[in-house]
């Protein structure tokens, strides 16, 4: 893994998540009740959080009909300034006023996104920091595709191209990594993100009503025990009358593993102070990042 440059060092922090409803078939109120929503988020709790996320696919209906009717072009060449005012993506705009409105850092959930080379559709992340500048993206890597008969079945790969470039950014507070939903499922996503020294991951997301009651909450709390390190999930709140029906239940986890706020499946705004004592004291107390034995297990991620 090449050498990457060492943040400062984790810092107290408020994150707020969006867990948010009303997601319909028209993208501009879909659009508007985010934005809505993100200065709800950063204007009435008694402290003012530092990062506010939003859920997977905020901007349209979740399903593969859907992602190439809605996808946006937005031209982020990592490592060169992005030009919001000049960009294609209303989404973009949006999402970088809000974040320049409110001061504050913003996971943009994820929307679905057409490159302007390949045309290739993937689903997005976008982040932005309190000036209002577009610092990143993540496209998702790991392609919802399952099938459990009598349950759901459900093929991103219809129209979505997979990710290849897992990602992180750097705030004043923290390294927060990105994957998108079922990325979580791959543990050695999110293990690379904390090697490389995150200390929060954050995957906006979007569960069933099948896979959600069993495995979202595992999930989580199993990538924050690994690593030893904050996890969140961001879902939108649960709609009965759309075509997918979102689990819901947003949450942070602590390193230990601890769940330290929970939605339920309705429309809501969590807050949480992450502690870094939390993090620091969970790696001292059970030291396993400095007891890997790398002899015994050098390429693991490729072994069958
Ligand atoms: N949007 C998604 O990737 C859903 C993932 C999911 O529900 C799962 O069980 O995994």
């Amino acid at each position: 893994m090449a050498s990457v440059l060492k943040h400062p060092g984790l810092k107290p922090f408020n994150l707020a998540l969006i867990q948010l409803g009303r997601i319909g078939s028209d993208k501009a109120a879909n659009l508007k009740h985010a934005r809505e929503m993100v200065i709800k988020a950063a204007t009435t709790a008694n402290k003012k959080p530092d990062l506010i996320v939003l859920p997977e696919c905020f901007n349209s209906p979740y399903g593969h009909v859907h992602f190439p009717v809605y996808a946006e072009k937005i031209g982020f060449i990592p490592g060169q300034p992005y030009d919001v005012e000049a960009s294609e993506s209303e989404s973009v705009k949006m999402l970088s006023s809000a974040a320049k409105e409110t001061g504050t850092w913003l996971i943009g959930g994820s929307i679905p996104e057409r490159d302007s080379g390949d045309n290739n559709v993937y689903n997005t992340c976008t982040v932005y920091s309190p000036k209002g500048e577009l610092v990143t993206i993540f496209r998702k890597i790991h392609l919802f595709d399952i099938d459990i008969p009598g349950k759901i079945k459900f093929k991103e790969s219809e129209t979505l191209t997979g990710g290849k470039t897992p990602t992180f950014f750097d705030t004043e507070f923290a390294r927060v990594g990105l994957g998108i939903c079922y990325d979580v499922r791959f543990s050695e996503l999110s293990m690379l993100a904390a090697r490389q020294g995150c200390h929060l991951l954050v995957y906006p997301g979007a569960f069933n009503m099948t896979t959600g009651p069993l495995h979202w909450e595992l999930l989580q709390r199993a990538r924050a025990v690994d690593n030893q390190v904050f996890f969140s999930m961001c879902s939108p709140a649960r709609d009965p009358s759309a075509g997918y029906h979102a689990w819901g239940h947003s949450m942070v986890v602590d390193p230990m593993g601890k769940i330290l706020v929970e939605a339920q499946d309705g429309e809501d705004i969590l807050y949480t102070d992450i502690d870094p004592t939390t993090f620091t004291e969970a790696r001292k107390g059970i030291p396993v990042t400095t007891q890997r034995r790398f002899d015994v297990y050098p390429d693991v991620s490729k072994s069958s």
